[in-house]
């Protein structure tokens, strides 16, 4: 059994990853552990529902109490609620859990930038690529337009927990200058992300290879919907999707950040309905990225269905990843939805945009979110009345 001090590190991990403050969570934890005895089965129950839950109800009674004091500031500026209200256990020095002085530091892997090799068998599992003497292993990532679950389960967990990965900062981010010309801020780190490489002509196999999804196109009945919850049209799918199925590509128009800018300033932007992609835009190659260079999808004028697919914080039942069709370009390729778990016929697909709510800077405003997730993070909605459970 694991020390009080790895399952704290653990429980603390798994709220990041949710997007929640290490710090902010800390003397919940603390509060929790020691109301419930020290019980960590409780405390882990249902992937930690109770230490989420306990963090929300916190939050929402010291967000009423500074109500009531009159003090709205924080919550209208947006910014989170402090925790400093929470009494911390007095005797935190010999408490067992003193992992909550320790800073939480990540290992980060070295980068590989290769697809994971994919357990299935194929005939082009290893082929030549192109004229080249040496034989390139093409990886087989995707079978029969199922993604291979040990590289999903990597592309989630890289998205979840980004500290985690190998995170690329520039000196000076065309992301951030877009924002702000003058005064960029400094550079949040990209993500270098895992990239499908989808079978093609050269190497050597047979069309029908099972390495091939997004360049065949949809493959499963999809229907545009009128939603009910005041998101506008959304996607579903008429039958069963397994986990990591290919739903659709994010057609789009690749524009330039420059591009965008503009067609934002000239009021290309206005009333948007979609909102862009950011692609990766080769982070991590040795030249600085020019904003000429940064590219991003923008569904406004053209697309396909998935610019009918909404936004869902954290827990979407789809996810976005790179695919490489002939061209081996971490800059211009192609963007694929694929299901993260078993999604039922007739329920909403959604995608997590990746949008960070409370930043005001970005060049196109972020809608109010109506997504529905207990881990929205569009907090300026928050106000459910929750009780709080936790007597200490
Ligand atoms: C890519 S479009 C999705 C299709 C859109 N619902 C429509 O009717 O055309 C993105 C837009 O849908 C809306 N939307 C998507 N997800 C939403 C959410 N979680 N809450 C509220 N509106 C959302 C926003 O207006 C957003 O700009």
């Amino acid at each position: 059994m694991s020390s009080s001090k790895e399952r704290a590190k653990k429980a603390l991990k798994a709220m990041t990853a949710i997007g929640l403050s290490a710090d902010e969570v800390k003397p919940v934890l603390l509060q929790l552990f020691k109301a419930s005895e020290k019980n960590w089965d409780y405390i882990e129950a249902d992937n930690y529902q109770v230490l989420v839950q306990t963090f929300w109800e916190l939050q929402e009674a010291k967000l009423a109490e500074d109500e009531k004091k009159g003090d709205k500031d924080d919550f209208l500026l947006g910014k989170r609620p402090r925790m400093e209200a929470i009494e911390l256990c007095e005797d935190q020095a010999s408490c067992d859990v003193e992992v909550f002085s320790e800073s939480l530091g990540y290992a980060q892997d070295p980068y590989t930038p290769m697809n994971d090799i994919a357990s299935g068998t194929r005939e082009s599992s290893q082929v030549q690529g192109g004229s080249s003497a040496t034989p390139t292993v093409m990886v087989q990532t995707v079978t029969e337009g199922r993604l291979n679950d040990k590289f999903l389960e990597d592309c989630l967990s890289m998205k979840a927990n980004p500290q985690q990965h190998h995170l690329f900062f520039c000196q000076d981010c065309p992301l951030e200058r877009a924002k702000n010309e003058h005064f960029p801020a400094k550079c949040n780190g990209h993500l270098i992300r895992k990239f499908i490489k989808e079978c093609w002509v050269k190497c050597g196999c047979a069309e029908g290879c099972g390495n091939r999804a997004v360049q065949r196109g949809i493959n499963c009945n999809l229907q545009v919907f009128m939603t009910h919850a005041g998101k506008g049209w959304g996607v579903r799918a008429l039958q069963d999707l397994p986990k990591g199925t290919f739903v659709c590509e994010y057609a789009g128009e690749i524009l330039t950040n420059t591009e965008l800018y503009e067609r934002n300033m000239t009021g290309g932007g206005k009333g948007r309905h979609t909102y862009p992609v950011t692609l990766d835009a080769d982070w991590g190659s040795e030249k600085t990225l020019k904003d000429e260079e940064a590219l991003c999808l923008d569904a406004t004028y053209y697309g396909n269905v998935a610019r009918f697919i909404n936004h869902r914080c954290y827990d979407a039942n789809l996810t976005d990843i790179p695919v490489q069709v002939e061209t081996p370009d971490r800059h211009y390729y192609h963007l694929a939805l694929f299901t993260v778990r078993d999604v039922k016929a007739q329920e909403e697909l959604t995608w997590d945009y990746g949008i960070d709510f409370a930043d005001d800077d970005h060049p196109v405003k972020a809608f109010k979110c109506r997504c529905g997730s207990r881990f929205c993070r569009d907090n300026k909605k928050l106000k459910r009345k929750l009780v709080v459970v936790l007597d200490d």
